[in-house]
């Protein structure tokens, strides 16, 4: 038996809408805080704070708004991921992980975390689910399914028929699409087999961050009232 603190369905509920954020994917002078604040106003289910990539914040500064953040997502019961560091998702008793094909293995970081909190991990293809399924991880991020210019070394665009092929294949695990979503085909990741969208630009770029948020939740879930 499991002894994962996490249900499936608790986790494909919080996967809805998944958004990832770091200070320097925000327009400039625009306050992180804020953009999260608003963004869980307008729908955000789960956030993954990576404070990663040119122009990031380091030491200090980075774990200070680390708390921050946390703060806020524990004020409005919305769970908390830390990006790549399993040390500093400790240091803020975040509610999970997420690492990629290049970080610490996900067979450590579950060892490191153990089975109380999430494991994200980051797949391509149905090879790397497969054996991120076996190493432990709640959920899988699946992507880039379209392009994006927000992640420096991202692979290219996959398409959908990834996540239509997992789902024929069997995989039941909850799965957040990623990669150059926007309102105009978060439906279509949705109708391919994922229970959620995870984003950085279309809110931390937009002009206004609850609206963006509020219109995209909006879609996930006329997406799925369409299925049933
Ligand atoms: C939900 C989600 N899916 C995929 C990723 C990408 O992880 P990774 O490949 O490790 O790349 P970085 O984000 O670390 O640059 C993600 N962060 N979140
Ligand atoms: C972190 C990450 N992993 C794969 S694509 C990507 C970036 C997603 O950013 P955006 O939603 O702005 O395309
Ligand atoms: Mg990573």
């Amino acid at each position: 038996m499991s002894t994962r603190a996490w249900q499936d369905d608790a986790i494909r509920e919080a996967l809805r809408l998944y958004f990832i954020m770091g200070s320097n994917n925000c327009l400039p002078g625009v306050d992180p805080v804020q953009v999260l604040s608003e963004a869980i106003r307008g729908g955000v289910s789960l956030f993954q704070f990576r404070e990663k990539g040119s122009g990031a914040l380091v030491g200090d500064a980075r774990v200070e708004l680390a708390w921050r953040l946390r703060e806020l997502c524990r004020e409005h019961r919305i769970p908390f991921i830390v990006n790549d560091d399993v040390e500093l998702a400790l240091e803020v008793d975040a509610d999970g992980v997420h690492v990629g094909q290049e970080d610490e293995a996900a067979s450590t970081v579950r060892r490191l975390i153990g089975d109380a909190k999430l494991l994200g991990v980051s797949a391509y293809d149905e090879r790397e689910a497969e054996t991120a399924i076996r190493c432990g991880a709640d959920y899988l991020g699946i992507g880039p399914l379209f392009s994006t210019r927000t992640k420096e070394d991202a692979k290219d665009a996959s398409g959908l028929d990834v996540l239509t092929q997992m789902r024929e294949l069997g995989m039941r695990i909850p799965i957040v699409g990623i990669g150059g979503i926007t309102d105009g085909n978060a439906a279509e990741v949705i109708r391919a087999g994922a229970d959620g969208i995870s984003l950085i630009s279309a809110i931390s770029l937009a002009q206004d961050p609850f609206a963006a948020s509020n219109r995209l939740r909006q879609v996930v879930d006329a997406a799925f009232a369409g299925m049933d």
